[in-house]
C-alpha cells in the first residue's frame, strides 16, 4: 500500500490541476448510485404493484422506469465523457511536463541513459497511466461505494438474507489479492522488457548502415523475434492470470446469486418477504457481488498501470541541470574582452580517477587556441565543460571575467558550438539555419548561408531553403551538412566560437569551401577549436597539446616544432598523411 501511496502522492497535483472535471465524475459516480438504486426499488415496486394487480401504481412506476432510462442514459454519457476528459488532460499534462524535464536534465542523464528507454517513457508509460487516472480510479471508488449503498438497501428488506447475500463477496477480494500481485510483477516484467524493445529498433534504425553492410538483417530479426517472443509468454501469462481471477469471481457471484434465491424462495413461500423485494435481492446481489468481482478486476490492470506511474517519475525525479528553458530567440551578447580562464579543474565523468588534474588554462580573447592531443586526451571534455555540460569537481572556469557556473544559461549565449557530427533536424534548411538564432529574417538566414558557402547549392536543390532536411528530407553531403551548420553559427553571432573540425576527408572541392566559411566564422571571436586540419593548426594563435588529460605542450606552431616533442611526431606524422591525400588526389 506504500507504493500505491506514493504513486498518488505524485498524481495528486494533477488530479488538483483539473479537479473541476473530477468534482463532476464525483457527481456522475453518486447519480449513477442513485440511479441504480431507484432502478431496484422500480423493479420491486411494479412487480409488487402487478402481483397486487394495482393497474394506476403499474402505469406510474412504468412512466418512472422510462425517466429513469432518460437520466441513465444522461448520467453514462457524462461520465464517460468527464472521464476521458480528466485521463486525457492528466495525460498530456504528464508527457508536457516531462519532455520539459528531461530537457532539463543533466548531460550525464542523456549520456548514461539509452534514447529508446526514454522514448517508451514519454509515449507508452505515458498513455498506460491512463488505468491509474481515469475508469480503473473511478471503478475503484465507484465500487465500493456501490456496494454500501446496495447492502444498505437490502439490510432495510432484511438483515439475514442481506448478510447471505454479501458472505460471499470477500472471497473474491482474496482472489483480486493474488492475482493482483503476479498481475503487478508481470506488468514491471512487459514494460521493462518493451522498454529494451524500443531501445534495441531505435539502436537498429539508427545503425541501419551497419546492419546492411555487415550483412546481420538475419541476427537482427532474430533478435527482435527473441524479445518480442518473450514479451509474448508474459502477456499471455498476464491473460491466464486475468482469466483465472475472471473465473473465480464469476463463480463467486454467481453462486452468491444462487444462495439468494434459494433462500429468498423459501422466505417468500413463508411470507417473510414479498416477490417484489425476492426480486430487489435478486438485482442486488450482482450488484452486492459484482463491486467485489469489479474491484478484483480493475485491481490489476490498476496495478499495471502503477507500474507505468512509477516509470514516469522515477524521470520526474531525476534532479534537473536547468530551472528555466532558455529560448533560441536572439538576443545581442557584446563581444568578450577577458578571454576564458580554467583556474585549477578537477574534473571526473565517474567518481574515479579524474580525468583532467589541476588543469590551468588562458585564452586570451580573440585569439584562436587549437586542441591537438592523442584520442582521448580529454580535447572534447574541455569544450564539454566550456559549455557548461558537465560541471567540474573542483576550480572555475571565467568567460569574460564572469563564473560559468553562476548563470550557465546566460554565458552560453556568448557561445556557439560547431560540433564535429552536423546534426540536421526535420525540418526545411530555413528552419535548421534559423536555429542559430530564433525569429531571424530571410534576408539574415540567406546572409549567413552566404558566408558559409551553402548558398549556391541551396539554391540548386529543387525547393531552395524550403527544401526539407532531417530523416525525412534529402540526403545532403557531409560536406553540406558542416556547411548549414556552420551558417546556423554564424547567425548565431556569439563571440565565442566551439568548433570541432569533422575529421573525414572532404573532396577538395567542399575543402576550400568550408575553409572559406570557417574562416568567415572565425572572423573576429575567440575561438577554441579541437584541430584536425593542417591549415587550422598553422594559423591558431595558440596551439595546446594535451595527452591523458594534461597539458603537455603549449605555443605556436613554430615553437612547438623546434622543441621536437609530441607535437612535432603528430605533426609529422599529420603532414605526411597530409601530402600522401594530396599526391593521390593530383593522381
Ligand atoms: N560522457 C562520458 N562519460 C564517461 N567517460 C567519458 C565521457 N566522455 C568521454 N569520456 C572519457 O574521457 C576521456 C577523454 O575523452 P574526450 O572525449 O575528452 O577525449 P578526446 O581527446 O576528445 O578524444 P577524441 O579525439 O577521440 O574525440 C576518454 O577516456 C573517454 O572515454
Amino acid at each position: 500500500m506504500k507504493r500505491e501511496k506514493s504513486v498518488f502522492y505524485h498524481l495528486l497535483p494533477y488530479v488538483k490541476r483539473f479537479r473541476w472535471i473530477y468534482i463532476c465524475l464525483t457527481a456522475m459516480l453518486f447519480a449513477g448510485i442513485a440511479d441504480g438504486l431507484l432502478f431496484t426499488w422500480f423493479l420491486q415496486s411494479i412487480t409488487n404493484g402487478a402481483i397486487a394487480g394495482d393497474v394506476t401504481k403499474v402505469q406510474m412506476f412504468f412512466l418512472f422506469g422510462a425517466g429513469l432510462v432518460l437520466v441513465m442514459m444522461i448520467v453514462q454519457f457524462l461520465n464517460v465523457y468527464f472521464e476521458s476528459l480528466a485521463t486525457n488532460k492528466v495525460k498530456t499534462s504528464l508527457a508536457d511536463d516531462l519532455f520539459d524535464h528531461l530537457l532539463r536534465l543533466p548531460t550525464r542523464y542523456y549520456t548514461s541513459n539509452h534514447s529508446g528507454d526514454m522514448v517508451a517513457r514519454i509515449t507508452q508509460d505515458v498513455n498506460s497511466i491512463g488505468g491509474a487516472i481515469g475508469s480503473n480510479l473511478i471503478n475503484l471508488i465507484r465500487q465500493p461505494l456501490w456496494a454500501a449503498a446496495a447492502f444498505i438497501y437490502l439490510v432495510t428488506i432484511h438483515w439475514v438474507l442481506a448478510l447471505l447475500a454479501l458472505m460471499l463477496g470477500p472471497a473474491t477480494t482474496l482472489l483480486a489479492k493474488l492475482c493482483g500481485r503476479l498481475l503487478r510483477q508481470n506488468g514491471q516484467w512487459i514494460q521493462q522488457l518493451t522498454g529494451k524493445l524500443t531501445e534495441f529498433v531505435t539502436d537498429s534504425l539508427a545503425g541501419h548502415l551497419i546492419i546492411r553492410t555487415f550483412g546481420l538483417e538475419s541476427d537482427s530479426s532474430q533478435n527482435f523475434k527473441e524479445q518480442n517472443g518473450r514479451i509474448l509468454e508474459l502477456q499471455l501469462m498476464e491473460g491466464r492470470h486475468k482469466a483465472g481471477l475472471q473465473a473465480g469471481t464469476i463463480g463467486v457471484s454467481l453462486a452468491a446469486q444462487i444462495v439468494v434465491i434459494g433462500v429468498g424462495s423459501l422466505m417468500v413461500i413463508h411470507k417473510r418477504i414479498s416477490i417484489g423485494e425476492l426480486i430487489a435481492f435478486i438485482s442486488l446481489t450482482q450488484g452486492l457481488i459484482s463491486p467485489f468481482t469489479n474491484i478484483a478486476n480493475t485491481w490489476g490492470g490498476f496495478q499495471r498501470s502503477l507500474a507505468a506511474v512509477e516509470r514516469v517519475f522515477q524521470v520526474l525525479k531525476e534532479p534537473t541541470a536547468l530551472q528555466t528553458l532558455p529560448t533560441g530567440e536572439g538576443v545581442e551578447v557584446p563581444n568578450i574582452t577577458d578571454g576564458i580562464r580554467y583556474k585549477n579543474i578537477i574534473f571526473s565523468y565517474k567518481n574515479n580517477h579524474p580525468l583532467l588534474n589541476d588543469f590551468n588554462l588562458e585564452i586570451p580573447a580573440g585569439k584562436t587556441v587549437a586542441f591537438v592531443g592523442p584520442s582521448g586526451s580529454g580535447k572534447s571534455t574541455i569544450f564539454n565543460l566550456t559549455l557548461g555540460l558537465y560541471e567540474p569537481n573542483s576550480g572555475e572556469i571565467e568567460v569574460d571575467g564572469k563564473k560559468l557556473n553562476e548563470d550557465v544559461n546566460q554565458m552560453r549565449k556568448y557561445m556557439s558550438l560547431v560540433p564535429q557530427e552536423s546534426f540536421l533536424f526535420s525540418g526545411t534548411i530555413r528552419t535548421n539555419i534559423a536555429l542559430g538564432k530564433i525569429g531571424s529574417s530571410n534576408h539574415d538566414i540567406m546572409e549567413a548561408a552566404k558566408a558559409a558557402q551553402a548558398h549556391s547549392f541551396i539554391m540548386e536543390l529543387p525547393l531552395g531553403y524550403e527544401t526539407e532536411v532531417g530523416e525525412k528530407g534529402i540526403r545532403l553531403s557531409g560536406g553540406q551538412k558542416q556547411r548549414i551548420s556552420i551558417a546556423r553559427a554564424i547567425l548565431r553571432n556569439a563571440p565565442i566560437l566551439l568548433l570541432d573540425e569533422a575529421t573525414s576527408a572532404l573532396d577538395s572541392e567542399s575543402e576550400i569551401s568550408i575553409q572559406i566559411a570557417l574562416k568567415a566564422l572565425m572572423h573576429n571571436r575567440t575561438t577554441l577549436v579541437i584541430a584536425h586540419r593542417l591549415s587550422t593548426i598553422l594559423d591558431s594563435d595558440l596551439i595546446v597539446v594535451m595527452d591523458k588529460g594534461r597539458i603537455v605542450e603549449m605555443g605556436e606552431h613554430q615553437e612547438l616544432i623546434q622543441r621536437d616533442g609530441l607535437y612535432s611526431k603528430m605533426f609529422a606524422i599529420q603532414f605526411k598523411e597530409y601530402t600522401k591525400f594530396q599526391k593521390l588526389k593530383d593522381v
